[in-house]
């Protein structure tokens, strides 16, 4: 029996069909637009998002790379006279939903900024932090989490003998460990960066990109960032924006070897940006 395929269907993407049957999605961004009082920064964004994969938003500065990222957990709204129209849609749920409230989407989806920020405390009560306001009191279930924390942020071996000291001991690299350690502390499903290499040298860089490929194991990661390297070596998916628009989105490979827009090209090969 001849099966009849259409011309366009070919082994190749048969097989990123069925990856992308498999893949389960967590955030569906759907004709999202945002302005900063008159001005339009997100225009008409229509993107998805997939379980395990890291995702990099990459784009000239003040294309609303950082924008995008902060609506995804509703940070943007503390900017005064935002306004949003269109749906983001997080693991079936619309996250602009009254009933979805903005802790609970804050504990699903964890955060890490551009500078390390730990609170002016012990590198200890950095990790708890969190988990205590969860409820939980009990010391050895709070020693637990710090270890198990620490180790999935790669920072165990280098801190176990002086979690009492202050954060701000460590270096820059090692606080923005510490920053990814907390959030996992909290037991994200998703974690949203923000340029999270670039206040840092270039072996920390190194330590946290390695680090990302062990968390993407278990954590989905939405990555925004202005090194092209970086974007290339560590993603899947890369999201090109232009002028608060997506211009381009697919396999990163492909976007950084083959991309389809010509202004994505022109961007990647440094003629602009
Ligand atoms: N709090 C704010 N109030 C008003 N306008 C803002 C605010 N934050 C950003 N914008 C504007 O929105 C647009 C997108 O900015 P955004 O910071 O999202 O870009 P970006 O791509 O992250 O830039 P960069 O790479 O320089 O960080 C810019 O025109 C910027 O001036």
């Amino acid at each position: 029996m001849t099966v009849a395929v259409h011309p366009k269907i070919n082994q190749k993407n048969i097989e990123e069909i069925i990856v992308k049957l498999d893949k389960k999605k967590v955030y569906e961004v759907n004709q999202l637009n945002l302005w900063y009082g008159k001005d339009q920064a997100l225009k008409n964004i229509d993107l998805d998002f997939f379980k395990n994969d890291v995702t990099a938003i990459i784009g000239p500065s003040g294309c609303g790379k950082s924008t995008f990222i902060k609506t995804l957990n509703r940070m943007v709204e503390m900017v005064q006279g935002v306004k949003t129209s269109g749906s983001i849609i997080y693991q079936g749920r619309d996250i602009f939903d009254t009933k979805f409230h903005v802790e609970e989407l804050r504990t699903k989806v964890g955060m890490v900024f551009q500078k390390p920020n730990p609170f002016p405390k012990s590198i200890y009560e950095n990790i708890v932090y969190g988990p205590r306001i969860h409820g939980i009191k009990n010391n050895k279930i709070l020693d637990q989490v710090v270890e198990k924390s620490l180790r999935g942020a790669a920072l165990w071996d280098e801190v176990k003998d002086r979690l009492h000291e202050n954060a701000y001991s460590l270096s820059g690299g090692q606080q923005q460990r510490l920053c990814i350690a907390r959030c996992l502390a909290v037991e994200p499903e998703l974690i949203l960066m923000d340029e999270p290499t670039s206040a840092l040298d270039p072996k920390s860089t190194l330590k946290v990109e390695e680090l990302m490929e062990e968390l993407k194991q278990q954590y989905s990661i939405i990555i925004v960032t202005h090194n092209m390297q970086q974007a290339a070596r560590i993603s899947d998916k890369t999201a090109f924006f232009l002028n608060g628009e997506v211009i381009e989105y697919d396999n990163t490979d492909r976007i950084f070897s083959n991309p389809k827009d010509k202004r994505t090209e022109d961007y990647i090969t440094g003629r602009f940006g």
